[in-house]
């Protein structure tokens, strides 16, 4: 299977935040859902695939090529939709249309004025006077026009009405029917990737903690429920996070063999969500740190 974007080692430090190290990939015809906590660098990382800012040291292959010697024959083939204003705020719809279609060789006019119509998107509206929904439905029509083969989105559905969502995850996912598409996004709505990602990359603080297959995570977790006195030292070392109250607990497991061993019946074992596998995990260092 050939890679469509692939991150080695990649590394950039600001002042009070790094990006340590990371590395994943993304295969062709799939969907990856990049989640993570305010402040984890999912834009960065995003602004770093993009060469809009300078990395460090690393690597950053698009298409089986380097982002940046090959920027430009790259980015003919990445729809980038991003949340903050790229855009001539004094142009209309069309106007700015008119002025970025000419940059890609595969611009098809056909499919443009299809979304901009199925979007229900005004074109003589001037960008200023766009919603936030209405500028991201833009910037994906604009994305989706010149035949991308990547299509990146930081947060492309924050903002958006229930409805457009809806809509939007509709039209991803019926982008990778065709196999040569690939779409890579950031996300904190986790029950969207829940739909429609099939391969999802968590990042905590600069680092990641997995990239997986959707499937392979929701199934290799596990939520644990049970009563205060089946905690002491020891059996808290068996749960990667515990939330706990003065009932009892919960707590997250990636190994439910070993748990069932130590507990047999007298836990409940559920299905996380991949909110629960998020929020255990970013909290579950914390609490590392707090406890030992
Ligand atoms: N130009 C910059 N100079 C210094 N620090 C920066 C700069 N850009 C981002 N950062 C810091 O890098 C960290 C990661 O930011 P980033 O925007 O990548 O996070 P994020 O995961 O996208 O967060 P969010 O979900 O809130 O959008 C933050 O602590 C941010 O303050």
């Amino acid at each position: 299977m050939s890679n469509i974007l692939e991150i080695r080692n990649l590394r950039k430090q600001y002042d009070k935040f790094s990006l340590k190290d990371i590395s994943f990939s993304l295969e062709r015809g799939y969907i990856m859902g990049f989640i993570g906590p305010n402040g984890a660098g999912k834009s960065t990382t995003i602004k770093l695939i993009m060469n809009l800012i300078k990395r460090d040291s690393g690597e950053i292959k698009v298409f089986g090529l380097d982002n940046i010697k090959n920027e430009k024959e790259i980015k003919e083939k990445i729809g980038f939709v991003y949340d903050e204003n790229y855009f001539y705020e004094h142009l209309s719809i069309l106007e700015m249309k008119r002025i970025i279609a000419p940059f890609y060789k595969h611009w098809d006019d056909g499919t443009f004025k299809k979304y901009i119509k199925d979007f229900n998107l005004p074109p003589s509206r001037k960008i200023k006077d766009l919603s936030k929904g209405m500028k991201m439905k833009f910037s994906l029509a604009l994305a989706l026009s010149h035949r991308a083969e990547l299509i990146i989105m930081d947060e492309p559905t924050s903002g958006l009405d229930p409805v457009f969502r809806i809509e939007m995850l509709e039209i991803l996912q019926s982008l990778i029917q065709d196999e040569r598409v690939s779409v890579f996004f950031s996300t904190h709505i986790t029950t969207d990737l829940e739909k429609i990602a099939d391969y999802i990359t968590f990042i905590n603080d600069g680092s990641i903690v997995f990239s997986r297959p959707k499937d392979d995570i929701l199934e290799s977790f596990a939520l644990i429920k049970g009563g205060k006195e089946l905690l002491d030292k020891d059996t808290r070392k068996e749960f990667l996070a515990i939330k706990e109250n003065s009932f009892g607990f919960e707590a997250l497991t990636d190994n439910t063999d070993r748990i069932k061993k130590i507990f047999k019946n007298e836990v409940i074992i559920e299905r996380p969500t991949l909110e629960d596998i998020m929020v255990y995990t970013v909290r579950g260092e914390i609490k590392c740190l707090d406890s030992y």
